[in-house]
């Protein structure tokens, strides 16, 4: 996250780390969201067939042993079948991972919402992106948890030609475009808005930003919008 604060601990109990194993010690590579006692939600683009991965939960400081977080094994990977890495323009940049076994639900862990299908919020909105990815473009990765609070941009301004044009679809949301955005690592993390009922809903999976610069003005944070894919998201939790 660029120029972002780190987040209260544990303020953002549905963020977890994915990490895959290399060698003996295991990365974290990307964020994602519990969204379901055993599913987490993440983008296809942290997936790469042949790594083993491990979602941690709990987590506020990557660098310490926490008492709050808890290490799950990945049971199943759930890419979305459209999501192609040769076209991140294309979207359905979407993933579930299946937990071997339900985390325990406590202050440091809990469930985001899933908005309601067909969701878009409006211009403005403020929304705030989570993540442990770099500090700025090529930077460091954080030890403790970032945020920041994105606008919403809405789909007419995203799509501009000066902004991203025709790479941003209707099925992903746009949220920043000033010196604030998610940045590498942050891939897969949710972008956490409140709802009138209090409750925040995750209404977006980071899924890309500038390939020049990630907090490039005019060049928001571009999000898989979670309201897109709620009958993909019911059909793969039923059904594995
Ligand atoms: C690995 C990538 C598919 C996703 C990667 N995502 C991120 O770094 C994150 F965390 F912001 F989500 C990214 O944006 N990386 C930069 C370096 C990039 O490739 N950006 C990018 C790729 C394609 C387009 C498009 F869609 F316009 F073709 C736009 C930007």
């Amino acid at each position: 996250v660029v120029n972002g604060e780190e987040a209260r601990p544990h303020s953002w109990p549905w963020q977890m780390s994915l990490q895959y194993k290399h060698g003996s010690r295991w990365y974290h590579t990307c964020g994602g969201t519990l969204i379901a006692p055993r599913w987490v939600l993440t983008a296809g683009h942290c997936i790469f067939p042949g790594d083993i991965y491990r979602i941690v939960l709990g987590k506020h400081d990557l660098s310490v042993q926490e008492d709050t977080e808890q290490i799950r094994d990945v049971l199943r990977i759930v890419v979305h079948p459209k999501w192609n890495i040769e076209c991140v323009a294309c979207g359905n940049d979407i993933a579930l991972l299946k937990l071997d076994k339900a985390p325990v639900l406590s202050a440091s862990v809990q469930m985001a919402c899933i908005p309601p299908a067909g969701e878009i919020l409006p211009h403005d909105t403020p929304c705030y992106v989570s993540g442990w990815g770099d500090l700025y473009t090529h930077g460091p990765i954080p030890d403790k948890l970032q945020q920041a609070m994105l606008p919403v941009v809405e789909y007419s301004v995203c799509s501009q030609s000066d902004w991203w044009g025709k790479n941003v679809k209707p099925t992903m949301v746009c949220a920043g475009g000033d010196i604030r955005s998610s940045c590498n690592g942050d891939s897969g993390g949710p972008l956490n808005c409140k709802g009138n009922d209090g409750k925040w809903y995750v209404q977006g999976v980071t899924s890309f930003v500038s390939s020049t610069n990630c907090n490039e003005l005019k060049k928001p944070t571009v999000f898989t919008r979670t309201s897109a894919f709620n009958d993909w998201l019911d059909e793969v939790m039923l059904k594995y």
